[in-house]
């Protein structure tokens, strides 16, 4: 089971003009072991896109299949259930807490799925270990609590619904490095031990170059690239779509320009320290 989209369009539709955010996509994500950096300039329609993911937004024009279910729906059919199955972590999700304890908040999405008092307790403490949220905060204000530990109570209660996709739009916006990098670990895990798959919208292309296997690049409501990060980052054409290259790529081309050093890509700082150390280069 997958995700496929079918030439799918979206038209925000206003009082007085309407928007094309998507045109024509196609594209599709396997349920498991994807890691997939969805990219593109402010306004290019990732938002739009993933809104897509969970049916929180239904296409306007093509056709949807998400984990079997069919988008746009029949008439009276319930796909509510997407909400569950694909899990959506917006932009500053923190924003969304409002329980009284964080052990509540966590275990707000399993209960609001039908699950038990006791199956939603154990889905929630399940999930707060994961993020690293411990017990000594289980029975604390969401709101008296860092703004990084606040973000990871959010996606726990994402991740206590037990989706089998993980959808991130901007999952380290405002973050500093080091918060940037604990969380981002947590993805990766889940990734790696649980092939969960993970679908990133990013603006770091730190980040996208660091975890992601897969990119998909859209411009203006279109998709313009789909597939591997290095066929992204080593395109002939790269420049043409207007993104910045990684960090630890740029240091190399750099150093390739100035002392001659072989360019060997490397998509993040540990193998790029490692290649410097090999070639005696420190
Ligand atoms: N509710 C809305 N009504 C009308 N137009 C909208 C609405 N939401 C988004 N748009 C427009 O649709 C386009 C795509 O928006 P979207 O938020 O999907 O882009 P994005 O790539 O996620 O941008 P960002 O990187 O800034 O989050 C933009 O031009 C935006 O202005």
């Amino acid at each position: 089971m997958d995700i496929q989209f079918k030439d799918v369009g979206y038209k925000y539709k206003g009082i007085k003009v309407n928007y094309d955010a998507l045109n024509h996509i196609n594209l599709t994500l396997d349920e498991k072991d994807e890691f997939v950096a969805i990219i593109g300039h402010t306004g290019s329609g990732k938002s739009t896109l993933v809104q897509h993911m969970n049916a929180l937004l239904l296409p306007t024009s093509g056709t949807l299949n998400v984990l079997g279910q069919i988008l746009p729906p029949q008439k009276n059919e319930k796909i509510n259930h997407l909400r569950q199955k694909v899990g959506l972590v917006f932009q500053f999700p923190e924003y969304q807490l409002f329980e009284e304890t964080i052990l509540k908040d966590i275990m707000f999405g399993p209960k609001n799925f039908k699950s038990t008092e006791q199956e939603a307790l154990e889905k929630a403490k399940k999930a707060a270990t994961i993020v690293g949220i411990t017990e000594e905060l289980y029975e604390q204000s969401p709101f008296r609590i860092s703004g990084g530990q606040m973000r990871r109570v959010a996606i726990a209660g994402i991740l206590a619904m037990e989706p089998k996709i993980l959808v991130l739009d901007e999952p380290t916006r405002g973050l500093d490095p080091r918060g940037r990098k604990d969380l981002m670990k947590i993805f990766k895990e889940l990734h790696e031990v649980e092939h969960k798959s993970i679908v990133l919208i990013s603006h770091d292309m730190d980040v996208v170059s660091e975890y992601a296997k897969r990119v998909i690049v859209l411009e203006e409501g279109e998709i313009v690239f789909d597939g591997k990060k290095e066929d992204l980052f080593e395109h002939p054409n790269f420049e043409s779509f207007h993104l910045d290259l990684p960090t630890p790529l740029r240091i190399l081309k750099h150093l390739e320009k100035e002392i001659n050093l072989p360019y060997q890509p490397k998509y993040d700082f540990d193998s790029l320290l490692q290649y410097l150390k090999e070639v005696g280069y420190e």
